[in-house]
């Protein structure tokens, strides 16, 4: 459901690494050859900080990303009693020792899906009263299916009957569980929520999905894969999960590289005709960020796997694509901005969703793209974007990180191309404007 058909770029916030709160993105001025490492994957970063704070022994979280919304999860576990430490001088790494989870605590979501999504279940485990708020925009993105969910399974949650934030859990120190039905199509966080604390509730929990499809099936494979690892027993099938009631075991944890945050640079090299290689890219991964491979290869990049990282060479050409984005909503932003820069239309569908994440992505890429002179168009689930000569001008973050670092892609192609609000990206990255210029020198 679209939030408003013209999103209102956010003011500029905190312009570091930007001049004057807008951030001149620079342009590739040859081919962009580089070999980088990127931080740790938000997404399993969070679901590792909620397994070890339910484990039965302290867990070791290897390369956590350090930004926003990890920082957020941290800060969200420690107030509900949890013990997050540096592991030694192990450059990152993060020492979780569980301890019983009691309020009263206040946690601060900021605009972090996953910590809007996956906290309230253990506030519920709590003893005593846990309340919610963030950002403005965190008001306004769904969670209501959740509280309705997790009531159902016995929470106590006083949302004053708005089905959003600011919300208030007055946890008991147990939840009952057992089955509930939801409709998941707003978010596969919901499910993922439920599942991550299910094996904690007295009888488990069975999920099922009822309405249009759930979006994100490899966040779910991730979660399944996370717990299952951690010795949780989890079954599914379509549109159901079930988790067994059982202790969860996570005692050393490794967070893959953000391969959702690999999209710009990859794209960097895609739309420069140069060669990009992301380092540990996993053979075997649930990361959404894998479907770059194909995506990429089907926009005109030649793409190899190695031991050594995933390396992607740009061939000159830059070619549209029709895809259904539905399992991989967040790469659309770096997606709809190759696709921007290519020589024929793309029908990017599927997405919906997506007008409820950090902003309706679906209008604001709309908007930015037009804004700079392109061809634009939203559908109900998607974009059409049309080749057309782009100029200069400022692209609106919206307080959106994928959006800031979707105006660095077309501003390499595109002079005179100036991202409002940078700064935004330390949702997932903690220094994009670094890392962007070390790619491109
Ligand atoms: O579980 C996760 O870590 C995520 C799931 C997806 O959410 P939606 O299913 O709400 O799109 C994704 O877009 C988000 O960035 C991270
Ligand atoms: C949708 C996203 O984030 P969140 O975890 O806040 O939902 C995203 O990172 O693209």
């Amino acid at each position: 459901m679209p939030d408003s058909a013209s999103p209102q770029p956010a003011q500029p916030a905190d312009p570091a690494g930007s001049s004057g709160g807008h951030w001149p993105a620079p342009t590739a001025e040859h081919p962009v050859r580089a070999r980088l490492s990127l931080p740790g994957s938000k997404s399993m970063t969070n679901r590792a900080l909620i397994l070890a704070s339910l484990s039965e022994t302290p867990c070791l979280v290897r390369r956590p990303l350090a930004s926003r919304d990890s920082e957020l999860m941290v800060g969200a576990l420690r107030a509900l009693g949890v013990e997050v430490s540096p592991a030694g001088d192990s450059g990152g790494d993060l020492m979780v020792t569980p301890a019983p989870l009691r309020g009263p605590a206040s946690v601060d979501v900021g605009n972090a899906g996953t910590v809007m999504r996956f906290v309230p279940p253990l506030a519920a485990l709590a003893s005593g009263t846990v309340d919610f708020d963030g950002d403005p925009r965190a008001r306004e993105r769904p969670v209501g299916e959740l509280l309705g969910a997790l009531r159902a399974l016995g929470a106590d949650i006083d949302d004053g009957g708005r089905g959003a934030l600011p919300v208030t859990i007055h946890g008991t120190g147990a939840v009952r569980g057992g089955e509930v039905t939801l409709d998941a199509s707003g978010s596969s966080q919901f499910v993922s929520a439920l599942l991550l604390s299910g094996a904690r509730f007295t009888e488990g929990v069975h999920v099922r999905h009822s309405g249009p499809p759930v979006p994100s099936q490899p966040h779910l494979d991730m979660t399944v894969e996370m717990l299952r690892s951690a010795g949780v027993t989890v079954s599914t099938a379509e549109n159901s999960w079930r988790v067994g009631p059982g202790p969860v075991k996570a005692a050393d944890i490794t967070v893959e590289p953000d391969l959702s945050n690999a999209a710009p640079f990859l794209a960097a090299a895609l739309v420069s005709g140069g060669e990009v290689t992301v380092e540990g890219w996993p053979e075997h991964t649930t990361q959404p960020g894998d479907a770059l491979r194909s995506l990429f290869t089907r926009m005109g990049g030649e793409v190899s796997l190695s031991p050594d990282g995933l390396t992607l060479r740009g061939t000159g050409r830059i070619a549209g694509i029709e895809a259904d984005l539905r399992d991989v909503g967040e790469l659309t932003p770096t997606v709809a901005a190759v696709a921007a820069l290519a020589s024929t239309p793309s029908r990017l569908t599927g997405i919906a969703h997506l007008r409820r994440h950090e902003t309706d992505r679906i209008a604001a890429l709309a908007a930015e793209i037009n804004r700079l002179g392109g061809d634009a168009e939203e559908l109900p689930d998607g974009l059409v974007i049309r080749p057309r000569p782009l100029h200069g001008g400022v692209f609106h973050s919206y307080d959106d990180h994928r959006m800031a670092t979707s105006g660095a892609v077309i501003g390499l192609a595109v002079p005179g191309v100036e991202v409002e609000d940078i700064a935004t990206t330390r949702k997932t990255l903690p220094d994009f404007p670094g890392l962007w210029a070390e790619a491109l020198a």
